[in-house]
């Protein structure tokens, strides 16, 4: 009832189109009715009372009436099935916007595969009940309760004899549809695992190879193809025990019409013409039953289903716009982080981080994998609210900052770079989509893309691939760059931006950053001592805990972490370094 509460929500915009669709649908009930009277009108007229000239009449309305219904179906099914449409169209949209308002915590909790199923499966599920599922119950209830009345208008007893019989029918067809429910849920899952497993080959197929796997990938995918085949055939066994006893039961139904009637058309108490309207109405009785099961099965598939949409719908986002009145204003970049701490669950990732940076300062932070530096920084545009403390961004609790122009005034590039399937020009611009291509290019050039972009033969019109496929991780992470940059942002966060960049280009790119970046605050994460040497304040963190603060100096002097990755990383010159020799051998003035 809930769902079907919810869904109304959305036909009731349409229920003019709804409620004509059924009218007309009740008017073909009726019209079915017509030509088995007109049959049996034929046989007592025509054939016993010898008034051949009403054959003509007869054959005529009756052709009339077969016309009449196909077009009276036809509009009425165009107007379900746009119903649906407008429905479907609808709720898809909504979907889509209330996936765009989840946050992280949500797509870490939740597979790629689940919401694809409730964007397509299961909002196929609705389509179908809104544009077939409803008139179909309404059309079989209809013709079965007039071809019901119709037959006891005509002779009751005979009607009383053969509907005794059909809720046997009834029975066996439900039984059928709801044991052979289980296959073909069976089934669907068994598809959606093979599925799985040629969407993993196909998106890991370069590991496949480099592994020399493609056997065991192929006998993986066997036995999940032996497993469709199995269940598929389960399911037709399942139909071949139950078609033979719904077939014979269709049967019986005409063995009571025969007996009955004819025993009462030779005692006289029912002509032949009747008989023969009565044997044109088994369809009307036997129909319906037949179609019971399956109209249940959809009606409890549109329940799940319209339950896991409702479900999505009503996931509420954990970060919510906490700010009550419009506090637009532009961010100048000072960052403070005060006794914050982060847990993801039960598991504490951010113990008691307190820092301070000013507007325009770059700040570098490097710690082993694990540490906690990418949640760090993505406490800072509120992709996670912290679990205590505060962040604060020119001195205002980034809760209290309007989640959109706080995200608007910051750049990230992320670890795990994504490109959209579009062009090099379309992704550069893509947080900045007005942008001219002279400003596109530039900042292409500040992120050392533009060589190797102008290098490729369409340029900056080249199509991208699926997630960038086509590019070299450097390439792809320079372009990610250029995206920010263009942004022009307030505050930089560059995850691990550069480390699959050469040394000599990550230089490069370092000194137009610094440029670039003179009135931007700059979060540098690094594993390279040299990404982060040059920042105002280096952060080092380990455990979730910064374990070393200060400038990459101060830092060496302390011989702590820092200082032996840096020797680890430059080489051991006898302890004796404070840094600038080794700046020199990278390259570095
Ligand atoms: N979405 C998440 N859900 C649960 N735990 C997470 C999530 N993201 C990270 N973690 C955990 O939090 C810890 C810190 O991860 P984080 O990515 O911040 O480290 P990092 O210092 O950036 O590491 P790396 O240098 O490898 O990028 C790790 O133990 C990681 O397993």
């Amino acid at each position: 009832m809930q769902s079907l509460r919810w869904v109304w929500g959305y036909i009731r915009n349409f229920r003019i189109r709804l409620f004509s669709g059924l009218f007309l649908a009740l008017t073909v009930s009726l019209l079915n009715m017509l030509n088995p009277y007109f049959a049996g009108k034929i046989v007592d007229k025509v054939i016993y009372g010898h008034q051949n000239h009403l054959l003509w009449s007869f054959l005529g309305a009756m052709i009339g009436v077969t016309v009449l219904k196909t077009v009276i179906r036809y509009n009425y099914q165009l107007m379900f099935e746009s119903v649906s449409q407008n429905v479907i169209f609808t709720i898809r949209e909504k979907l889509y916007d209330r996936l765009q308002q989840l946050d992280f915590s949500f797509f870490d909790r939740t597979k790629t595969g689940d919401i694809m199923a409730r964007m397509t499966g299961d909002l196929e599920a609705v389509r179908h009940f809104t544009a077939w599922v409803i008139y179909m119950i309404f059309e079989n209830l209809t013709i079965l309760i007039i071809a019901i009345g119709f037959m006891f208008y005509i002779n009751p007893l005979l009607a009383a004899a053969m509907i005794a019989v059909t809720p046997i029918i009834g029975f066996f067809a439900t039984r059928l549809s709801f044991t052979v429910k289980p296959t073909f849920t069976a089934i669907r899952g068994q598809f959606a695992r093979l599925n799985s497993v040629v969407q993993e080959n196909i998106s890991g197929n370069r590991v496949v190879k480099a592994f020399a796997k493609e056997d065991y990938e192929i006998e993986k995918f066997s036995v999940e193809n032996e497993a469709f085949k199995e269940k598929s055939l389960d399911s037709a066994k399942v139909w071949e025990k139950y078609l033979p006893v719904l077939d014979s039961l269709a049967g019986v139904l005409t063995v009571v019409m025969i007996l009955v009637g004819g025993i009462m058309v030779i005692n006289g108490s029912l002509t032949f013409g009747e008989l023969v309207t009565f044997n044109s109405l088994i369809w009307a009785l036997n129909n319906p039953m037949r179609m019971a099961g399956w109209l249940l099965n959809d009606v409890q598939r549109f329940i799940a289903s319209a339950e896991k949409i409702e479900d999505l719908l009503n996931t509420k986002p954990e970060i919510i716009n906490e700010v009550k009145q419009s506090n637009i204003r532009h961010m100048n970049g000072g960052v403070e982080f005060n006794q914050v701490s982060f847990s993801y669950g039960d598991e504490q990732v951010l113990k008691d981080i307190s820092f301070k940076v000013f507007p325009g300062q770059t700040v570098g932070i490097i710690g082993p994998t694990g540490a906690g530096k990418s949640t760090l920084v993505n406490l800072l545009s509120r992709f996670y609210d912290t679990t205590s403390g505060a962040v604060n961004v020119d001195g205002l609790n980034v809760r209290d900052w309007e989640i959109s122009k706080l995200r608007d005034s910051m750049a990230m590039v992320m670890q795990d770079i994504f490109l959209f399937s579009d062009t090099i020009e379309g992704n550069i611009a893509y947080g900045n989509p007005d942008a001219s291509l002279e400003l596109v290019q530039a900042a292409a050039k500040m992120a050392e893309a533009h060589d190797f972009i102008t290098a490729l033969p369409e340029g900056y019109d080249t199509i991208i691939g699926e997630r960038g496929v086509g590019l070299s991780g450097g390439q792809r992470q320079r372009i990610a760059l250029a995206r920010a940059i263009l942004k022009n942002p307030s505050v930089l966060i560059l995850d691990d931006t550069t480390s699959a960049v050469d040394m000599e280009t990550e230089l490069r790119i370092q000194r137009t950053l610094k440029s670039l970046l003179k009135d931007k605050t700059c979060f540098i994460i690094a594993h390279r001592i040299s990404s982060v040497k040059e920042a105002d304040l280096i952060l080092v963190m380990e455990n979730g805990q910064i374990i070393e603060r200060g400038k990459h100096k101060e830092l060496l002097a302390k011989k702590g972490y820092y200082y032996k990755v840096f020797m680890n990383q430059n080489g051991n010159f006898d302890g004796q370094h404070n840094g600038e020799d080794v700046i020199y051998l990278n390259g570095a003035q």
